[in-house]
């Protein structure tokens, strides 16, 4: 996990030379941005697996072991799932889309964790005829549905129960979800939440393995995980008494923050399961096997260990002496700047980062709000100058679109000086592959 001394995200294996070269898993960037163009998403292998391997320790580390289940919704594709898989992670999806490229790309469907707090009914046929693991039920509406559509393809559903327990964890109030206000799950208040129990409990063809509780996310403290955890093992006291009911599971969502910049103070995942597993094992009452923790951590994994690699295609000091670098990308490859104001570290590769004037690094789409980072020390930039920015692994490939018609970058993936492509970059072809050619109404060819 990051130290709160660094200043940002920077992957494990970033190193920069005695001329200001940047190079990422081995490879100089320039020569990414070469070979694959810009901008450019480039994930750092030994990352990936070092942030995997530090989840998958603390979780063995627990009594009995949890589990973890990478939020797909961070960043997933095929190569993604294929790499899940042989790291023998488990995987949260939220759409037909994310459980069709898992298991596209060979995850094991028994690993996967069907979230969404709207799903169809396709959706959830294609989860149960595939076997996912387990469906997290977000409403009353899912229950019914699921238990019905079991019986129609007669294969009963492993159920978690998505609760709000509550908690409104120190975050952006976009990315909040713990509050009882929250769009998500039942709120453990005024009786919804028995209600969904019940229901669970008596609907034919559902399986309760447990309850859910994910409490937002780029979180901070440790606190609010240990409460969240407390507040559904009470529950679970009330279940138990009420309807001599006790989970196997106990999933506590992801939301573990990482450090974008200076002022961001992550916390540390293994003492957090720690205290988790120690409030568990307390409350857990005699004669009961204590729940199996599931975690579900997107951010924490897959941040840092990615960059985006831009050309500048301009430079401009405006009246006042802003001085702004407009590069090739922009809200179309990275809306999160737009979206909640999330700041960025950024450098310019081969020049000497000592020395410096502020700049505002602007993108290409015809917003004014479309800015990466603001106000941010770098080298005098010029035209045709790459600038990296760092910890982009996350919620950026994911959110990216079309915008502008620009199509969406290359993904590559960087090991020991070699790179493998993971996402090819689009083409127009590709973005306009579903577009349908005018058609006059008044010549009767509408359908
Ligand atoms: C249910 C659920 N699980 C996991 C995550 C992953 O969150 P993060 O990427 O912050 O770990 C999210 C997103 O906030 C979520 O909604
Ligand atoms: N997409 C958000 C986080 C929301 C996570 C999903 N509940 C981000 O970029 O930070």
């Amino acid at each position: 996990m990051p130290s709160a001394r660094r200043i940002g995200l920077f992957p494990d294996t970033y190193t920069i030379d005695d001329r200001y070269h940047i190079s990422i898993g081995g490879l100089p960037i320039r020569q990414l941005a070469q070979e694959f163009g810009t901008p450019l998403y480039v994930l750092d292998y030994e990352t990936l697996r070092h942030r995997i391997r530090s989840f998958q320790q603390a979780l063995q580390d627990m009594n009995p072991p949890g589990q973890a289940f990478y939020a797909g919704k961070a960043f997933l594709t095929k190569a993604m799932a294929g790499f899940l898989e042989q790291q023998h992670m488990g995987l949260d999806v939220v759409s037909g889309g994310e459980l069709y490229t898992a298991l596209e790309g060979g995850m094991n469907p028994s690993r996967i964790i069907f979230h969404g707090n709207v799903k169809t009914d396709e959706e959830i046929r294609f989860g149960l005829l595939r076997g996912v693991g387990y469906f997290v039920v977000d409403s009353l509406a899912e229950l019914e549905a699921i238990s019905r559509i079991a019986k129609e393809v007669d294969k009963p559903a492993p159920i978690l129960l998505r609760l709000t327990p509550g908690i409104e964890a120190h975050t952006h109030a976009f990315i909040q979800t713990g509050q009882f206000d929250s769009k998500f799950g039942f709120a453990m208040q005024d009786g919804i939440h028995e209600v969904a129990l019940q229901r669970a409990l008596t609907l034919p063809y559902l399986e309760l393995k447990g309850f859910h509780a994910h409490i937002g996310s780029q979180i901070f403290d440790e606190d609010p995980f240990v409460h969240n955890a407390q507040r559904l093992m009470e529950f679970m006291h009330d279940a138990l008494e009420r309807y001599h009911y006790w989970p196997e599971v106990v999933d506590i969502g992801g939301g573990f923050g990482v450090q974008y910049g200076p002022d961001d103070d992550p916390p540390q995942v293994s003492r957090i399961l720690a205290r988790v597993n120690d409030a568990m094992q307390r409350m857990t009452p005699h004669g009961y096997a204590v729940p199996t923790v599931f975690i579900e951590p997107g951010r924490a994994i897959v941040a840092e260990a990615g960059v985006t690699i831009y050309q500048v295609g301009a430079t401009k000091t405006v009246p006042g002496g802003k001085r702004y670098a407009a590069v090739d990308g922009g809200m179309g490859d990275n809306i999160r700047p737009a979206l909640y104001q999330a700041s960025y570290t950024a450098q310019v590769d081969g020049k000497n980062p000592e020395d410096r004037a502020l700049y505002t690094i602007a993108g290409r789409y015809c917003e004014s709000g479309d800015i990466l980072v603001k106000d941010i020390p770098l080298p005098p930039i010029e035209p045709g100058d790459y600038v990296v920015v760092f910890g982009t692994g996350a919620y950026n490939f994911a959110m990216a679109s079309n915008y502008n018609r620009v199509p969406r970058p290359a993904v590559v993936l960087v090991y020991n000086g070699q790179a493998s492509l993971w996402v090819k970059r689009e083409s127009y072809e590709d973005m306009a592959h579903n577009d349908l050619p005018w058609q006059d109404p008044e010549e009767g060819l509408w359908r």
